[in-house]
């Protein structure tokens, strides 16, 4: 997968040269490059910025370097994704869709925004999602791409030693994941459970299930709500 990320916080990305991304750049699976958007200026002050038409606070990001980098950037096949407080929820299924793509260029938004031309002259070449973490505002959307980027690493083929952990994880089959527990058996007077102790996996994978269910209608009734009641057996329903 080839991912080019263009910001005015270049360094912002180090964290991507660490761990498993990291690992994910130097065997190839993953091709990332990060480019300045500063680059693309030709004024003796490198101007990104500018006041809003309308008025009101804060600068607004110019078109004119954005247009130039996603040109030189954003050839053909490329998805642009733009990290905003306005994006669509970003979820695990967005980040399955975009793990399956060949090039990613994210666009790092700063100030109080892009100007909307880019985003829009954009769309006129290639696909574009807006995409928002949450219901809470950042400072610029670096943040945003690095946790994108974990989300879609970790998806890619290797990247995990063990794929199986991709489908037991929490949000892969629209569910929170049961509690997990490793060694000692007691801590602090309190006791693994008994179940995954007994090495009957069956017993241990009902287990598991149920307090997958329990997790998500407890902390997530919209998850749980959403949950096909085909895929509830009728274990599940006694839970
Ligand atoms: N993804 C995501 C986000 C952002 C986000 C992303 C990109 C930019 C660029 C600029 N800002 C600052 C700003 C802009 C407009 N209104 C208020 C603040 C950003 C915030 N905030 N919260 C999220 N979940």
């Amino acid at each position: 997968m080839k991912v080019d990320i263009i910001s005015i916080f270049p360094d912002y990305f180090a964290p991507l040269g660490l761990s498993l991304v990291g690992k994910a750049r130097t065997t190839g699976t993953l091709d990332l490059a990060v480019h300045d958007l500063r680059t693309w200026t030709h004024d003796v002050h490198r101007t990104v910025d500018d006041s809003p038409y309308g008025g009101g606070p804060g600068m607004v990001m110019r078109p004119e370097p954005w247009g130039q980098a996603l040109e030189a950037v954003a050839g053909p096949g490329a998805t642009l994704v733009v990290p905003s407080p306005v994006g669509k929820p970003f979820t695990q299924a967005d980040a399955y869709e975009l793990a399956a793509l060949d090039h990613l260029v994210f666009a790092c938004g700063r100030y109080e925004g892009i100007d909307q031309r880019v985003i829009d002259d954009a769309a006129d070449r290639m696909p574009v999602r807006e995409v928002s973490l949450g219901d809470y505002v950042l400072f610029g959307g670096e943040v945003a791409v690095i946790v994108i980027m974990e989300a879609i690493t970790r998806l890619l083929p290797g990247v995990l030693g063990n794929a199986d952990s991709l489908t037991e994880e929490s949000h892969a089959a629209g569910l929170l994941e049961a509690p997990v527990y490793t060694k000692p058996a007691a801590w602090r007077d309190r006791e693994v459970p008994d179940v995954l102790r007994s090495g009957d996996h069956g017993r241990i994978a009902r287990w598991r299930r149920t307090e997958s269910l329990l997790r998500t209608a407890a902390r997530r009734p919209d998850l749980f709500a959403a949950y096909p009641p085909e895929h509830l057996d009728k274990q599940d329903r006694k839970a």
